[in-house]
């Protein structure tokens, strides 16, 4: 499969002031050379040529060659710098087609850099989410994978799995002495860092999976709250209708915003309560389906009124312990000093706001940022559900060893889990990793990656 030439188009689809058309494989170079009419090129010095291409056509271009393994694919490849019409884009792809290409398959170019090892898994799923980001927190966790951070904090870890696997095998050679090229206590303790250090990477699983994938942020309360009011003020526009009616909101609203960062799909909700009609009790239900999948819930109480409110407002902010929520005093341009006073069950970190003045919006953006901020360990975020759940083997693998070394158990025992959690950090970097695997990572790539 790696015998064959490939090439695709690397800029998007459309009219563009250039594009850019790159091929990799055996013969890229001497592909180009011919559509150019020319034969040499210095390698990575780009070079203003006349392409001649199909149906008489010719375009002034720009090529730059790469002799393997200099490249980014570690193959012979050329990129083919054009000008940026669709035409012409097409007919320079029938050209290399013409002469023995084959239109590359998404993420075909960065699967051949990972087979010729120029990257590890993780390197080449950063390539993806760096041009699938759309924040510059996503940008930064994607250039540090990209860059190897992970990948050597990963290896770091590998590394000290394999000493400790040499100094245990090599006390099993020597039973009858009883001599031990460790001493127990040294080994649990280098067992317990490595296991920590397991748990820490884990630990920023979540966030960085939220960074990754984006978090689903839902405002909730009862009828008339200030909900529509306060989701249009997070969204700075007026998306939502407000009016004083109780149970304006039906529907659930969603709209995507960003908070420290992260991408979030932020809903607005119908008010919660025992509803009359049947078209407002499903609004109610979608409402509470929607509280109940939600990464953060904003809980929004108006205190201005009687305090039937905050009864039933109380019971929504029950059901959410143990979830992150904020609750969410509004109106506050409304108080006044004989307005009913935060109530305790909202806990000391409850922010009053104004959708009309918009005081409090600004803390309140902040309080989303640090709930839904990375949670990094060392610079380095775990991000994807393969990530997490090769870790998790880790872990397992690794508390497993620790108890066994606590209990004085066999060194046999030992370096089975040793061996088990070095393989889970092989299968994180792809050191050997199943076709299934790769073609479901490589699937997601878009064309020309
Ligand atoms: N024009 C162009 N821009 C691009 C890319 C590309 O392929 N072409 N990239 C594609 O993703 C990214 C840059 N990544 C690259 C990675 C490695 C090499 C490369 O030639 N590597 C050689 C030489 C090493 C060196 O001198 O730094 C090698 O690894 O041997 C080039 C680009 C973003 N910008
Ligand atoms: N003075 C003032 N009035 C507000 C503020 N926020 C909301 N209101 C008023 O409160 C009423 C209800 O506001 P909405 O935002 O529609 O409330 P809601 O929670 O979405 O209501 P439902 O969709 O019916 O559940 C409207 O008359 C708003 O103008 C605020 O910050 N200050
Ligand atoms: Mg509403």
């Amino acid at each position: 499969m790696r015998e064959t030439l490939i090439v695709a188009p690397a800029t998007p689809p459309g009219r563009g002031a250039l594009a850019l058309i790159r091929l990799s494989g055996p013969g890229a170079i001497e592909l180009v050379a011919a559509l150019a009419g020319r034969h040499v090129f210095r390698p990575r010095v780009a070079t203003h040529v006349q392409l001649r291409l199909p149906d008489g056509l010719s375009d002034s271009a720009v090529i730059t060659t790469f002799a393997a393994p200099h490249s980014f694919t570690g193959e012979d490849a050329a990129e083919i710098s054009t000008h940026g019409s669709p035409v012409i884009v097409d007919a320079v792809l029938q050209a290399c087609v013409a002469r023995g290409a084959r239109v590359a398959r998404p993420g075909e170019f960065t699967l051949r850099a990972y087979l010729n090892g120029k990257l590890d898994l993780i390197q080449a799923e950063a390539v993806a989410d760096l041009i699938d980001a759309t924040t510059a927190a996503q940008v930064r966790v994607a250039s540090s994978h990209l860059e190897g951070a992970l990948s050597r904090a990963i290896a770091a870890m590998g590394d000290e799995i394999a000493q400790l696997r040499a100094l245990l095998e090599a006390s099993l050679d020597f039973p009858d002495e009883g001599f031990h090229f460790i001493e127990p206590e040294a080994l649990v303790g280098r067992l317990e860092g490595l296991s920590t250090t397991c748990e820490r990477l884990m630990g920023s699983a979540a966030s960085g999976q939220r960074l990754r994938d984006g978090a689903l942020v839902v405002i909730a309360g009862v009828p008339n709250a200030g909900k529509s009011s306060l989701f249009n003020a997070l969204l700075k526009r007026d998306r939502a209708i407000v009016t004083p009616v109780p149970g304006t909101t039906r529907d659930l609203l969603a709209e995507g915003a960003t908070f420290g960062g992260v991408p979030v799909t932020l809903v607005d909700t119908a008010g919660i309560r025992e509803a009359t009609d049947a078209v407002e009790r499903e609004g109610v239900s979608r409402a509470e389906e929607s509280v109940a999948s939600a990464d953060v819930v904003v809980l929004v109480l108006d205190l201005g009124d009687d305090g039937d409110d905050a009864s039933s407002a109380r019971r929504l902010w029950d059901t959410l312990g143990g979830r992150s929520r904020i609750c969410v005093i509004s109106k506050g341009d409304t108080r006044t000093s004989a307005a009913l006073p935060v109530p305790s069950w909202c806990g000391p970190d409850a922010l009053v706001v104004s959708a009309k003045d918009g005081a409090g919006i600004a803390a309140l953006e902040s309080r989303l940022a640090a709930i839904l901020g990375q949670a990094t360990w060392d610079g380095v975020t775990l991000t994807r559900a393969r990530h997490r759940s090769l870790a998790a083997e880790c872990g397992m693998a690794l508390s497993q060893a620790v108890s066994t070394a606590r209990a004085g158990g066999s060194e046999e025992y030992i370096l089975a889990d040793l061996k088990e959690a070095l393989t889970a950090l092989q299968d994180l970097r792809g050191v050997e990793s199943a076709d299934d695997v790769l073609a479901s990572i490589f699937s997601t790539f878009c064309l020309g990656k």
